[in-house]
């Protein structure tokens, strides 16, 4: 494992692209956009995803599917909605013995697929790790310590991988739970438009804690379905991120719930953004689900009446607080 290949050059690509570099691995990233390619080949930066963070010269971009695959492993890093089809595209390029990492936080809203159903479909014979925790991407980019959970079916290739990517400041920790890893850091950013909303409308830093609190559970009985394992919502890529992401608007779901709490419509904040907020596309497929499985996840709810219905905020804070009270777990 000396060559590693990152698929997506976005804030979160770039950022793991660096922890790789400073890893020792010869690291090669690829984007979509010239742009992109050229501004981290020449300027050793990523301008417009990831601006003002310098990047080391030694990781090298392309825009080449061949370039990409010719490494050890690669990690996965575009937008949950384009994983599909970035996989069919890659698929031609890719050896089948390229184990690949979900670094990407969502479901497949056409199909209520996990992203490692993704590739089960579209690269079957790929064996197939998670990598997911509270990160986010600046300070992973300028070095700044931190712990994921890396998943894997295969403890030797999951160990085989930490090892190569780990460092002191850069902690992967080891589990068998795919199915966990992606179930909390798709659903903590649907909690985190909420917890933004909450923060947006002044609401207070007790309903902030309850509603992170409240959403846990919501995370715990939507992973149930999934068959995620409890402990593994509890732990770094579950709670972990929960905390993280509500707690911060560096958190671009928190921040995007806090300007619709403030009265912003989603028009006037997506016409500023170039940055993808992956729970305004998750909460679909959640909500459908959940409606469809008869699992109570009100929180989910509230955000989708909100962004999806446009339910007036206040309308659907007071529903919230008016639920019957119940017994706890
Ligand atoms: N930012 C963070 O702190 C973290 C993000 N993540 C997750 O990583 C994933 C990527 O997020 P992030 O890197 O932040 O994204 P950004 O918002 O920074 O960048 C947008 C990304 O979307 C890609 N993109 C845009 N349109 C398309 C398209 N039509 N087809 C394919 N790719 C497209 C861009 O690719 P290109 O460069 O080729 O234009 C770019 O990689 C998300 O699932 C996110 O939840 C996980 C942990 C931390
Ligand atoms: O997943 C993240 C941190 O772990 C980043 O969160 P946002 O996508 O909300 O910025």
């Amino acid at each position: 494992m000396k060559k590693l290949g990152v698929f997506g050059a976005g804030a979160w690509g770039t950022a793991l692209a660096t922890a790789g570099v400073r890893a020792g691995l010869d690291t090669v990233i690829w984007a979509r956009e010239e742009e992109v390619v050229s501004s981290i080949n020449q300027s050793h930066e990523n301008t417009l995803f990831l601006k003002d963070v310098p990047l080391d010269p030694a990781l090298k971009a392309t825009g080449d599917y061949a370039v990409l695959c010719d490494t050890d492993f690669i990690l996965l890093v575009t937008p949950a909605q384009h994983m599909r089809a970035g996989v069919e595209a890659l698929k031609p390029h890719l050896k089948k013995e390229t184990p690949l990492v979900i670094c990407s936080k969502g479901i497949e809203v056409s199909t209520g697929k996990l992203l490692s159903e993704v590739l089960a479909e579209t690269v079957p014979d790929n064996p197939v790790l998670v990598l997911s925790g509270p990160t986010f991407a600046a300070e992973v980019a300028k070095g700044l310590p931190c712990a994921l959970t890396l998943a894997g079916s295969d403890p030797v290739l999951t160990q085989e991988i930490a090892a190569a990517i780990g460092q002191p400041t850069f902690r992967p920790y080891q589990s068998a739970d795919i199915i966990g890893a992606q179930i909390g850091g798709a659903i903590k950013n649907v909690l985190a438009i909420a917890t933004g909303i909450v923060v947006g409308l002044k609401l207070g830093e007790n309903a902030k804690a309850a509603l992170i609190t409240r959403g846990l559970a919501e995370i715990m009985r939507f992973g149930e379905l999934f068959g995620a394992e409890r402990e593994s919502l509890m732990g770094l890529a579950g709670l972990g991120d929960l905390i993280l992401t509500c707690s911060s608007t560096q958190s671009r779901n928190m921040s995007l719930g806090k300007e619709i709490g403030e009265g912003k419509t989603m028009e006037d904040i997506m016409a500023t953004r170039n940055s993808v907020a992956e729970g305004a596309h998750t909460v679909d497929i959640v909500y459908s689900i959940a409606k469809d499985k008869g699992i109570d996840m009100p929180i989910t709810s509230a955000v989708y009446q909100i962004l999806k219905e446009g339910r007036d905020v206040f309308e659907t804070t007071d529903v919230l607080l008016a639920r019957p009270y119940k017994t706890e777990l």
